[in-house]
């Protein structure tokens, strides 16, 4: 059809300001995406703008895609799992010594059960231990730390007697936080925004990272829990920009499509899974999806993965961007900081296993 023919019959013809609120798809993807992104290093804007397309299909449609070439080496993360996996082999006891719940800022550690990611569960069936920003060691002119982060100031947790163990998950928070700083710009290009319109907005990365460890799912829970309630991780959506998530060979990952049906996210060796979250769906107003996901692990085997959820700094207010917001497709947020935001849905994850109160 040709545009004046279209404009005709439309009685709101399209503007192109509002391409991303007229591109809305319904979603039933049955295959997630795998992107190259070597050149979100490139300086050439041909280059640069094919792969910011490839990423606009995979946020309007997916929400998930895989990345190829993001140039963490593979002794980095090897170290780091091999770190996870000498933690979580310690006593449940010296585990708790670093209690999430003894922390304000939700550092540390997680036991089995201890999150209800998915609010009508009864817990989640994966360990994990939670740690944020902070200087690795070579940073000389680092800022000061730990930082004012408003609703989330406070410092990391570290386990005692485990040598190397504060070292590779910091090289590793390191460098997955490169790969996320190059593709904040990517996402400005996909939105046809400035690339830098979000530097301002992530200056100190608030970017959580997980080890994650999930023991194998009896196959006699579907006894004990015939409506699946209690899984690996619960049916949710992120709460922040985006999250990089490094998953070994096990498999269990699956993401929901419009119909309700859950695609398996199968690992694919040398990638990282890369899902939006709800800050960024609220920037655009839902026309960048934050797809709901789980994690059932019915193989047998443990599973370990790596998930860094980076959002925009903790005080920045999530405000629709102008061109997904219309007429026809209203904001539909209220508009808060990427503080408050994380943080409430912290505290609703973890409030099932928090220590009784006694007077
Ligand atoms: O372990 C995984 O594969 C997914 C983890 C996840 O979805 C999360 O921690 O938010
Ligand atoms: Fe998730």
């Amino acid at each position: 059809m040709d545009p004046a023919s279209s404009s005709l019959s439309s009685p709101s013809p399209p503007n192109p300001q509002l391409l991303f609120a007229m591109n809305r798809t319904e979603s039933t993807f049955e295959e997630i995406p795998v992107i190259d992104i070597k050149d979100a290093w490139s300086t050439d804007p041909d280059a640069r703008r094919k792969l910011a397309d490839l990423i606009r299909d995979a946020c309007v449609n997916v929400g998930f895609f895989y990345i190829q070439s993001h140039g963490i080496p593979g002794e980095v993360i090897e170290r780091t799992v091999n770190a996870a996996k000498r933690y979580f082999a310690l006593p449940e006891r010296t585990k708790m010594e670093l209690d999430i719940h003894k922390t304000s800022n939700f550092k540390g550690y997680t036991p089995l059960l201890g999150e209800n990611t998915d609010l009508n569960g009864k817990g989640d069936l994966h360990e994990g231990f939670d740690l944020g920003w902070e200087p690795a060691n070579e940073e000389a002119d680092a800022p000061q730390y730990p930082r004012e982060d408003g609703a989330m100031t406070g410092s990391n947790v570290w386990p005692q007697n485990m040598p190397g163990f504060r070292e590779a998950t910091l090289d590793y928070y390191h460098r997955a936080l490169q790969v996320g700083k190059a593709l904040f710009p990517l996402f400005a290009l996909a939105l046809d925004l400035p690339e830098n319109f979000f530097d301002d907005k992530t200056t100190k990365p608030a970017a959580i990272m997980r080890l994650l460890h999930y023991p194998p799912q009896s196959p006699t829970s579907f006894e004990t829990d015939p409506d699946g309630k209690q899984i690996g991780i619960g049916a949710h959506t992120d709460y922040e920009c985006f999250t990089l998530l490094w998953q070994d060979q096990i498999g269990g990952l699956q993401v929901q499509n419009s119909e309700g049906k859950w695609i398996d996210a199968v690992p694919i060796p040398g990638t990282i899974v890369v899902n939006l979250g709800d800050q960024l769906a609220r920037w655009t107003n839902d026309v960048f999806k934050s797809t709901l996901h789980r994690v059932i692990n019915k193989t047998g085997a443990e599973r370990y993965s790596i998930p860094l959820f980076f959002g925009t700094d903790y005080e920045v207010l999530l405000e629709p961007i102008p061109t997904c917001v219309s007429p026809e497709w209203p904001s539909k947020y209220e508009v808060i900081t990427a503080g408050d935001y994380v943080k409430s849905r912290l505290a609703a994850t973890y409030a099932h296993s928090l220590p009784i109160e006694t007077e």
